[in-house]
Protein backbone atom coordinates (compact mmCIF):
# COMPACT_ATOMS: atom_id res chain seq x y z
CA UNK A 1 0.00 0.00 0.00
CA UNK A 2 2.02 2.72 -1.11
CA UNK A 3 2.63 5.29 1.00
CA UNK A 4 3.96 3.42 4.29
CA UNK A 5 6.93 4.32 6.08
CA UNK A 6 9.30 1.41 6.44
CA UNK A 7 8.33 0.36 10.03
CA UNK A 8 4.74 -0.02 8.61
CA UNK A 9 5.28 -2.24 5.97
CA UNK A 10 7.71 -4.65 7.81
CA UNK A 11 4.98 -5.17 10.43
CA UNK A 12 2.47 -5.77 7.71
CA UNK A 13 4.83 -8.00 6.00
CA UNK A 14 5.16 -10.27 9.75
CA UNK A 15 1.61 -10.75 9.71
CA UNK A 16 1.20 -11.05 5.86
CA UNK A 17 0.33 -15.16 5.09
CA UNK A 18 -0.28 -15.25 1.40
CA UNK A 19 2.22 -13.49 -1.41
CA UNK A 20 0.91 -13.82 -5.16
CA UNK A 21 2.67 -13.24 -7.81
CA UNK A 22 1.47 -12.01 -11.09
CA UNK A 23 2.30 -11.10 -14.74
CA UNK A 24 0.22 -8.34 -16.47
CA UNK A 25 -3.28 -9.28 -18.25
CA UNK A 26 -5.80 -7.61 -19.93
CA UNK A 27 -8.07 -7.98 -16.44
CA UNK A 28 -5.06 -6.70 -14.31
CA UNK A 29 -7.02 -4.19 -12.12
CA UNK A 30 -9.93 -6.80 -11.66
CA UNK A 31 -7.92 -9.66 -11.53
CA UNK A 32 -6.15 -8.22 -8.60
CA UNK A 33 -9.08 -6.82 -6.86
CA UNK A 34 -10.74 -10.06 -6.61
CA UNK A 35 -7.33 -12.04 -5.60
CA UNK A 36 -7.30 -9.57 -2.68
CA UNK A 37 -10.75 -9.69 -1.91
CA UNK A 38 -9.77 -12.97 -1.22
CA UNK A 39 -7.05 -12.52 1.54
CA UNK A 40 -3.91 -12.55 -0.98
CA UNK A 41 -1.59 -9.59 1.37
CA UNK A 42 1.36 -9.18 -1.08
CA UNK A 43 1.10 -8.98 -4.78
CA UNK A 44 4.20 -8.78 -7.14
CA UNK A 45 3.93 -7.47 -10.74
CA UNK A 46 6.77 -10.35 -12.21
CA UNK A 47 6.05 -10.72 -15.85
CA UNK A 48 8.13 -12.92 -17.33
CA UNK A 49 6.93 -13.50 -20.87
CA UNK A 50 9.60 -14.96 -23.12
CA UNK A 51 10.35 -12.84 -26.02
CA UNK A 52 7.65 -9.93 -25.18
CA UNK A 53 9.29 -8.38 -21.89
CA UNK A 54 7.82 -5.20 -20.47
CA UNK A 55 9.60 -1.95 -21.26
CA UNK A 56 9.86 0.06 -18.08
CA UNK A 57 7.14 2.54 -19.07
CA UNK A 58 5.21 -0.66 -19.55
CA UNK A 59 5.59 -2.25 -15.94
CA UNK A 60 5.42 1.73 -14.48
CA UNK A 61 1.55 1.42 -16.09
CA UNK A 62 0.74 -1.97 -14.61
CA UNK A 63 2.23 -1.08 -11.29
CA UNK A 64 0.14 2.26 -11.39
CA UNK A 65 -2.58 -0.33 -12.29
CA UNK A 66 -1.98 -2.39 -8.70
CA UNK A 67 -1.06 0.32 -6.53
CA UNK A 68 -4.71 1.61 -6.71
CA UNK A 69 -6.12 -1.88 -6.17
CA UNK A 70 -3.66 -2.29 -3.44
CA UNK A 71 -4.69 0.76 -1.65
CA UNK A 72 -8.69 -0.02 -2.13
CA UNK A 73 -7.55 -2.98 -0.48
CA UNK A 74 -4.84 -1.87 2.33
CA UNK A 75 -2.43 -4.95 0.58
CA UNK A 76 1.30 -4.43 -0.02
CA UNK A 77 2.79 -4.11 -3.52
CA UNK A 78 5.81 -5.54 -4.63
CA UNK A 79 7.60 -4.87 -7.64
CA UNK A 80 10.50 -7.55 -9.28
CA UNK A 81 13.92 -7.33 -9.46
CA UNK A 82 14.24 -4.09 -10.51
CA UNK A 83 15.01 -1.38 -7.72
CA UNK A 84 14.77 1.94 -9.92
CA UNK A 85 10.75 0.89 -10.75
CA UNK A 86 10.46 0.35 -7.38
CA UNK A 87 11.11 3.49 -6.62
CA UNK A 88 9.64 5.52 -9.28
CA UNK A 89 6.36 2.64 -8.88
CA UNK A 90 6.05 4.22 -4.66
CA UNK A 91 6.35 0.21 -3.70
CA UNK A 92 6.14 -1.24 -0.56
CA UNK A 93 8.87 -4.19 -2.01
CA UNK A 94 11.59 -4.71 -3.98
CA UNK A 95 12.29 -8.59 -4.35
CA UNK A 96 15.31 -9.94 -5.45
CA UNK A 97 16.81 -12.98 -6.75
CA UNK A 98 20.14 -14.74 -6.29
CA UNK A 99 21.39 -13.24 -9.48
CA UNK A 100 19.81 -10.07 -9.35
CA UNK A 101 21.23 -6.08 -8.15
CA UNK A 102 23.29 -6.93 -4.41
CA UNK A 103 21.34 -5.84 -1.49
CA UNK A 104 23.72 -3.45 -0.80
CA UNK A 105 23.35 -1.67 -3.96
CA UNK A 106 19.88 -1.61 -4.19
CA UNK A 107 19.93 -0.49 -0.70
CA UNK A 108 21.75 2.51 -2.28
CA UNK A 109 18.86 2.95 -4.86
CA UNK A 110 16.08 2.65 -2.31
CA UNK A 111 17.21 3.92 1.27
CA UNK A 112 16.02 2.52 4.25
CA UNK A 113 11.99 2.45 3.66
CA UNK A 114 11.65 0.01 0.83
CA UNK A 115 11.61 -3.88 2.02
CA UNK A 116 13.63 -6.14 0.56
CA UNK A 117 12.88 -9.57 -0.21
CA UNK A 118 15.57 -12.11 -1.28
CA UNK A 119 14.31 -15.70 -2.92
CA UNK A 120 17.08 -18.37 -1.65
CA UNK A 121 17.24 -22.45 -3.24
CA UNK A 122 19.59 -24.32 -0.78
CA UNK A 123 20.01 -24.37 3.11
CA UNK A 124 23.43 -21.55 2.64
CA UNK A 125 21.77 -19.09 0.83
CA UNK A 126 18.65 -19.27 3.60
CA UNK A 127 20.91 -18.96 6.19
CA UNK A 128 22.52 -15.88 4.61
CA UNK A 129 19.59 -14.38 4.00
CA UNK A 130 18.31 -14.68 7.20
CA UNK A 131 21.59 -12.90 8.31
CA UNK A 132 22.67 -10.27 5.21
CA UNK A 133 22.02 -6.67 6.42
CA UNK A 134 19.27 -4.76 4.47
CA UNK A 135 17.25 -7.82 3.75
CA UNK A 136 13.93 -8.14 5.05
CA UNK A 137 12.58 -11.94 4.12
CA UNK A 138 13.39 -14.30 2.09
CA UNK A 139 11.89 -17.49 -0.15
CA UNK A 140 12.57 -20.99 -0.12
CA UNK A 141 12.04 -23.08 -2.81
CA UNK A 142 11.19 -24.54 -5.23
CA UNK A 143 9.08 -26.67 -3.19
CA UNK A 144 8.01 -28.74 -6.01
CA UNK A 145 9.35 -28.67 -9.91
CA UNK A 146 7.31 -25.59 -11.46
CA UNK A 147 7.09 -24.66 -15.09
CA UNK A 148 6.70 -21.04 -13.89
CA UNK A 149 10.39 -21.26 -12.94
CA UNK A 150 11.52 -23.42 -15.87
CA UNK A 151 14.93 -25.41 -15.36
CA UNK A 152 15.27 -24.31 -11.83
CA UNK A 153 15.44 -27.89 -9.92
CA UNK A 154 14.06 -28.24 -6.35
CA UNK A 155 15.35 -27.82 -3.21
CA UNK A 156 11.34 -29.34 -1.76
CA UNK A 157 10.30 -29.50 1.45
CA UNK A 158 13.28 -30.82 2.83
CA UNK A 159 14.71 -27.12 2.71
CA UNK A 160 11.50 -25.66 4.08
CA UNK A 161 11.93 -28.05 7.19
CA UNK A 162 15.87 -27.01 7.24
CA UNK A 163 14.58 -23.03 7.49
CA UNK A 164 11.99 -23.62 9.69
CA UNK A 165 14.04 -25.71 12.18
CA UNK A 166 16.41 -22.67 12.34
CA UNK A 167 13.81 -20.34 13.55
CA UNK A 168 14.73 -17.61 11.79
CA UNK A 169 13.82 -14.26 13.08
CA UNK A 170 12.78 -12.44 9.62
CA UNK A 171 9.61 -13.29 7.49
CA UNK A 172 9.92 -15.94 5.40
CA UNK A 173 7.67 -17.55 2.71
CA UNK A 174 7.65 -21.10 0.71
CA UNK A 175 7.49 -20.65 -2.80
CA UNK A 176 7.27 -22.93 -5.73
CA UNK A 177 4.85 -25.58 -6.89
CA UNK A 178 2.01 -24.98 -4.16
CA UNK A 179 -1.80 -25.20 -4.78
CA UNK A 180 -4.37 -25.84 -2.05
CA UNK A 181 -3.71 -30.09 -2.42
CA UNK A 182 -0.27 -29.73 -1.45
CA UNK A 183 -0.80 -26.59 1.39
CA UNK A 184 -0.93 -28.94 3.75
CA UNK A 185 2.49 -30.43 2.86
CA UNK A 186 4.20 -27.21 2.97
CA UNK A 187 2.43 -26.42 6.43
CA UNK A 188 3.36 -29.61 8.07
CA UNK A 189 6.64 -28.95 7.02
CA UNK A 190 6.87 -25.68 8.91
CA UNK A 191 6.11 -23.01 6.84
CA UNK A 192 3.26 -20.30 7.98
CA UNK A 193 3.67 -17.91 4.96
CA UNK A 194 3.82 -18.96 0.94
CA UNK A 195 3.88 -17.73 -2.53
CA UNK A 196 1.64 -18.55 -5.51
CA UNK A 197 1.73 -17.92 -8.68
CA UNK A 198 -0.97 -20.64 -10.68
CA UNK A 199 -2.81 -21.42 -8.03
CA UNK A 200 -4.45 -18.47 -8.30
CA UNK A 201 -3.10 -17.11 -11.45
CA UNK A 202 -4.70 -19.91 -13.39
CA UNK A 203 -7.70 -20.76 -10.92
CA UNK A 204 -11.17 -20.15 -12.72
CA UNK A 205 -12.25 -18.24 -9.73
CA UNK A 206 -9.24 -16.45 -8.21
CA UNK A 207 -11.20 -15.06 -5.51
CA UNK A 208 -12.36 -18.80 -4.36
CA UNK A 209 -8.66 -19.59 -4.88
CA UNK A 210 -7.43 -17.24 -2.49
CA UNK A 211 -9.58 -17.24 -0.02
CA UNK A 212 -9.21 -20.73 0.68
CA UNK A 213 -5.34 -20.40 0.90
CA UNK A 214 -5.77 -17.45 2.85
CA UNK A 215 -8.46 -19.45 5.65
CA UNK A 216 -6.12 -22.59 5.42
CA UNK A 217 -3.27 -20.05 6.59
CA UNK A 218 -5.04 -18.63 9.43
CA UNK A 219 -7.25 -21.30 10.69
CA UNK A 220 -9.15 -20.03 13.26
C1 LIG B 1 8.25 -13.41 -3.64
C2 LIG B 1 9.13 -13.96 -4.68
N1 LIG B 1 9.89 -15.03 -4.40
C3 LIG B 1 10.71 -15.54 -5.34
C4 LIG B 1 10.78 -14.96 -6.58
C5 LIG B 1 11.74 -15.48 -7.62
O1 LIG B 1 12.76 -14.53 -7.83
P1 LIG B 1 14.00 -14.87 -8.79
O2 LIG B 1 14.71 -16.04 -8.25
O3 LIG B 1 14.76 -13.61 -8.99
O4 LIG B 1 13.32 -15.27 -10.15
P2 LIG B 1 12.44 -14.37 -11.12
O5 LIG B 1 11.17 -14.02 -10.47
O6 LIG B 1 13.23 -13.12 -11.43
O7 LIG B 1 12.23 -15.25 -12.31
C6 LIG B 1 9.98 -13.84 -6.82
N2 LIG B 1 9.99 -13.21 -8.00
N3 LIG B 1 9.17 -13.36 -5.85
C1 LIG C 1 8.81 -17.28 -9.35
C2 LIG C 1 9.31 -18.48 -8.65
N1 LIG C 1 10.41 -18.44 -7.87
C3 LIG C 1 10.69 -19.63 -7.33
C4 LIG C 1 11.83 -19.85 -6.44
O1 LIG C 1 12.05 -20.99 -6.05
O2 LIG C 1 12.48 -18.86 -6.13
S1 LIG C 1 9.60 -20.82 -7.75
C5 LIG C 1 8.71 -19.71 -8.67
C6 LIG C 1 7.47 -20.05 -9.42
C7 LIG C 1 6.27 -20.29 -8.54
O3 LIG C 1 5.19 -20.44 -9.36
P1 LIG C 1 4.00 -21.50 -9.11
O4 LIG C 1 3.34 -21.09 -7.85
O5 LIG C 1 3.13 -21.30 -10.32
O6 LIG C 1 4.60 -22.84 -9.06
Amino acid sequence: MPGLDGDQIRRRLADARLYLCTGTRPDLAEFAGEALAGGVDVIQLRDKRAGAPLEAAEELAALRTLAEVCAEHDALLSVNDRADIALAAGADILHLGQDDLPVPVARRILGAEIVIGRSTHDVAQATAAAAEPGVDYFCTGPCWPTPTKPGRSAPGLPLVRATAAAAPARPWFAIGGIDEARLPEVLAAGATRVVVVRAITEAPDPRAAATRLSAALRPR
